[in-house]
């Protein structure tokens, strides 16, 4: 018999109930929820309108910029019991969770499991670190390896890259470190007093292709960014073990508005480095975050892993091919190439999933592919803010069903424009 908790428990089912015409979800923070009715109103996926999200709105773009990851949002709602968790007014309410730290035991152990059963990482012996997003850690461990250099350490990354790594480290510049751009063009260095610390990106955001340092020497740190070494993303060759490797909630599960990543790290005063960072810069993470996370990753575990990784990867590996197959007929335009590998966790070849489609404009005259594509409706990230020509656009393949749809009705308009 419930309690305490009935009137919580009957809010959501309330807010639950709202179906938004499938084109739209209400929320309990909803606009409208303080008021008299409390009936949330309904948010819509993109290009649906209307009180109930039921009205499609004709000349709305495709927006296809974020990596938002709602593709995993059915997956929930499908298992809204076992992922429900509720939040007492007094939970947890001190800086600390245990003597002394700020991590929940609990959720460390969950982790390290994920990676045991996934086989993704090694986590034996890795110190662990949370973050506010995986976001917070990038520039944590910029900071542990730059930390008493003689010269600042040149941070670089290979072309494409994730434009944070520049944006970040650009913001929050200092005397121990600074943004030189593609290690590809440091890759022959052999100067000899200049430090190194290269974000490698596996699989690459975005391009979506394993990959490894460019940088090579004792001059050279890596930071490994693993946000998407998850089998819905990419095949998982083998497990990897680096001095620092960053994962991310938002990519695992979908929940990037919980903001949790987490860090494996090898040495112990890199650890310390990023730990005090991440003390001095928000006094530890978020307790709600971390009771979320431990009760999604327990789903997740749940049958070892395979039922959400499964949904992922069909989810993913359907879309790849839907939108591949509409640019094959294309002369304009291309995507990358990613080819069928083994995957150690399905246990055989895996077709391509990546979350983006990195597409390029071939024709001489297409140099600003952001613009070919604004002009179609389909609004895409340009390649210069990831260190490319601005023949290069990313398209978010990670949103809302609706979101891929209207992508791809866009994308096969365009392609048809040029039989004409
Ligand atoms: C949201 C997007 N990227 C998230 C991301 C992040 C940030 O993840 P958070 O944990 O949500 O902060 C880290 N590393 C890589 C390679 C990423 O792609 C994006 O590219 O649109």
């Amino acid at each position: 018999r419930l309690t305490w908790t009935r009137t919580a428990a009957l809010e959501a089912e309330a807010v639950a109930s709202l179906s938004c015409s499938r084109h739209g979800r209400a929320f309990l923070d909803g606009i409208g929820s303080g008021s008299s009715q409390g009936e949330p109103a309904c948010e819509c996926y993109a290009c649906y309108g209307g009180s109930d999200c039921s009205e499609l709105l004709p000349d709305c773009p495709a927006d296809a910029d974020s990596g938002d990851p709602l593709f995993l949002e059915p997956f929930w709602m499908q298992r809204a019991e076992s992922s429900a968790v509720m939040v007492s007014g007094w939970h947890r309410m001190s800086y600390q969770i245990t003597k002394g730290t700020m991590l929940s035991i609990e959720l460390e152990k969950h982790i390290r499991k994920l990676h045991s059963v996934i086989r993704n990482a090694n986590e034996t012996g890795k110190f662990m670190l949370f973050g506010d997003g995986s976001t917070q850690l990038l520039n944590a461990a910029v900071h542990a390896l730059s930390y008493n250099t003689s010269s600042p350490a040149h941070v670089v990354a290979a072309a494409p890259y994730y434009g944070a790594y520049e944006a970040q480290t650009n913001f929050f510049k200092c005397e121990d470190y600074e943004w030189e751009g593609d290690a590809f063009q440091w890759k022959n260095t052999s100067d000899s007093s200049v430090n190194f610390i290269e974000f490698v990106t596996s699989p690459n955001n975005p391009d979506g292709l394993l990959r490894h340092p460019v940088i090579q020497g004792p001059f050279a740190k890596a930071i490994h960014d693993h946000a998407y070494y998850w089998p819905h993303f990419t095949a998982i060759p083998s497990m990897v073990d680096e001095e620092i490797m960053l994962f991310t909630l938002s990519k695992i599960t979908g929940h990037a508005g919980t903001r949790f990543g987490w860090a494996l790290i090898k040495d112990e005063e890199v650890y310390n480095r990023m730990l005090k960072y991440i003390s001095i810069n928000t006094i530890g993470f978020s307790h709600e975050s971390q009771l979320r996370a431990l009760k999604l990753l327990k789903v997740v575990l749940q049958g070892g892993g395979k039922d959400m990784f499964q949904f992922g990867y069909k989810t993913l590996s359907d879309r790849w091919r839907k939108l591949s197959t509409s640019l094959s007929l294309s002369k304009r335009f291309s995507l990358q190439k990613i080819a069928p590998q083994y995957c150690t966790f399905f246990l055989g070849i895996r077709e391509p999933s990546p979350g983006y489609a990195w597409l390029k404009c071939e024709m001489e005259e297409d140099e600003d592919c952001e613009r070919v594509l604004s002009g179609a409706g389909i609004i895409g990230r340009t390649g210069s803010i990831f260190g490319a020509s601005k023949r290069y656009v990313r398209l978010s393949l990670l949103k809302s069903q609706d979101d891929f749809d209207w992508l791809l009705h866009r994308i096969k308009a365009l392609v048809a424009q040029e039989a004409i």
